[in-house]
């Protein structure tokens, strides 16, 4: 695919206060179609405020997002879910819904709100599932399962929704080893699929097993954004942590995990 018809959604020039204090500073970030892009920086360094930019539900202050060089002020918000899907971090509804049916929500973009789900977002939603192995929970109030679970059945309700953009915040969190890597290997088909994945994380790893390019954000600013082996060294961790390691980590050994990566090229 030629680079200039690649879908593509960009943060330009993005400043953010929350009174006295400027969380972002002028940040711009951009992910095409095909492309995976892991976000990292510390607590309280405004990735989740990005994220929400970019979805359109908080304004910022300057600068503006651009869905395939639209602004997205100019879209609507069904439009919108149509192009860009949201996992938020920790997100609990109080409502029992059935599992099924908070995964059938992630049709709602393509039908409208008053519409019965149709033999597709039924098909679609089952697959989903399926592929998260939540169809043992599909008949289970949402209310009545574990975090972890809840955490993939969000994940569900975003692919469910089939949008070209993915945006996940921390879509691991909660998630014990083996489903952290079904997930990874879930975002890696759908990125070479022609979907785009921006996801933020605390695990470096993770970030080297699936991501193209890493962003980090510290400081209200973009201080770096390159692919992730470039970005994910031992300095840059010591300086966005914080820390001083004991030793330099060896970061190519979590790509050499050969169970890992054969699993994730299944
Ligand atoms: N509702 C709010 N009201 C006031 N300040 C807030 C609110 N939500 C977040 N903040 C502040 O905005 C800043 C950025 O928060 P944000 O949640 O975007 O960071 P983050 O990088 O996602 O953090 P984490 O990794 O801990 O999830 C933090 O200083 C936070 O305390």
């Amino acid at each position: 695919m030629r680079e200039a018809t690649k879908a593509n959604l960009t943060a330009r020039d993005i400043t953010f206060s929350r009174g006295e204090r400027r969380i972002l500073d002028g940040v711009g970030l951009s992910i095409s179609q095909g492309e995976t892009v892991a976000l990292l920086g510390p607590n309280g360094a405004g990735k989740s405020t990005l994220f929400r930019i970019l979805l359109g539900l908080m304004k910022p202050d300057g600068g503006c997002i651009a869905l395939n060089e639209s602004d997205i002020a100019n879209l609507g918000r069904r439009e919108l879910a149509r192009q860009i899907a949201y996992v938020p971090q920790g997100h609990v509804t109080p409502f029992p819904y059935l599992v099924a049916d908070v995964i059938l929500l992630g049709r709602l973009p393509h039908n409208g709100i008053f519409v019965e789900p149709n033999a597709k977002d039924r098909r679609v939603a089952h697959d989903v599932a399926a592929q998260l192995g939540l169809t043992p929970l599909l008949s289970r109030p949402y209310t009545e399962i574990s975090g972890g679970e809840r955490q993939l059945v969000l994940l569900a309700r975003a692919i469910a929704q089939e949008a070209q953009f993915l945006v996940l915040d921390e879509p691991l969190t909660g998630l014990d080893f083996g489903f952290q890597i079904r997930v990874l290997r879930l975002l890696r088909h759908l990125a070479d699929d022609g979907r785009g994945i921006l996801f933020s994380t605390h695990h470096p790893e993770h970030a080297l097993q699936i991501a193209n390019r890493a962003a980090v954000l510290k400081d209200a600013r973009v201080i770096a954004d390159a692919p992730a082996r470039s970005v994910i060294t031992t300095e840059m961790i010591e300086k966005l942590y914080g820390v001083t390691l004991p030793a330099p980590i060896d970061w190519p050994l979590c790509l050499r995990d050969e169970q890992i990566v054969a699993e994730l090229q299944r």
